[in-house]
């Protein structure tokens, strides 16, 4: 298995001394779907914003495609691994979504046909080339969304985080954002998310690690997900289908997706 980021005993204290991470190792397999679950406060948006360098450990390390993070690589780094922040408005800040996408490529001193073929192909993958000339904060939040995704996808990433891109989003804004997220893995990227949306977790990844008070309480593959102790000793709520089919364990055991769930169901009634 290649990794696409390795977190070695990774502490980091606030400058108020407050510790949001403590003791955080685990990996992340290349090209995987991988979800970060946590709580409120659990450290989800702290670890994320350290896997482009944002953010300098206070203890441990930090490795993208097996190089440690450090001041020498840090601009490389930054092309390898694009974060979209939870508030897009922390992200878009140009006057037009078009000059926003096209900042990034411009700071890697692009030629201009390169950049305007970068920002083009970006805004047109999260559908918002025809809203190219609008200003950000004339847009709805689901649009200023896929605009932040494609201001990230212009600097040609291979690995794309996002902190809770679901978040406030209406159920056809999270469809469109989970079919972008979709697209970038079928195209060969790492593609990681933080959430605490259980349900849309279970449907979508193939990783997945949970965090709790700043230490990670679990990693692997997605059968964490059915296990509702460990999900809800950690503050978070078991997926519906979990809840259902836990009821019936033994006879028709517990299913890692919708899909699964009705194959289960049409074997025992059919
Ligand atoms: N700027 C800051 N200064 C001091 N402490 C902070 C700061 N930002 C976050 N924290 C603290 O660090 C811990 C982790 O916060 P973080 O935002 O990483 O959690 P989270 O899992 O992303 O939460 P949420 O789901 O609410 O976004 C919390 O205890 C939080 O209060």
């Amino acid at each position: 298995m290649n990794l696409a980021v390795e977190i070695e005993n990774l502490t980091f204290f606030y400058p108020d001394g407050n510790k949001a991470l403590d003791g955080v190792s685990f990996v992340i397999p290349e090209r995987s779907k991988t979800v970060i679950l946590g709580h409120n406060g659990a450290g989800k948006s702290t670890l994320l914003l350290h896997l482009n360098g944002l953010y300098t450990a206070s203890k441990g390390r930090v490795k993208i495609f097996g190089k440690v993070i450090n001041e020498e690589n840090i601009r490389e780094i930054r092309k390898k691994v694009g974060l979209v922040f939870q508030d897009p408005d922390d992200q878009l800040f140009a006057s037009t979504i078009f000059d926003d996408v096209a900042f990034g490529p411009q700071n890697l001193e692009l030629d201009k046909k390169e950049i305007l073929r970068r920002v083009e192909e970006a805004l047109k993958a999260v559908d918002m080339w025809d809203l190219r000339e609008r200003p950000p904060h004339h847009l709805s939040l689901g649009q200023k969304k896929r605009a932040a995704i494609a201001g990230v996808l212009a600097m040609e990433p291979d690995i794309v985080v996002l902190d809770e891109p679901m978040a406030y989003l209406d159920p056809r804004g999270q469809e469109e954002i989970t079919a972008i997220l979709n697209r970038l893995n079928n195209e060969g990227k790492t593609v990681i998310v933080s959430t605490h949306d259980l349900d849309w977790a279970l449907e979508w990844a193939d990783y997945v690690v949970v965090l709790n008070a700043g230490r990670v309480v679990a990693e692997g593959d997605k059968s964490i997900l059915t296990n509702r102790q460990l999900l809800e000793q950690n503050g978070l709520k078991a997926p519906l289908l979990v809840k259902l089919f836990e009821d019936f364990e033994g006879k028709l055991g517990i299913p890692t997706s919708l899909k699964e769930a009705r194959q289960i169901l049409r074997k025992f009634i059919f």
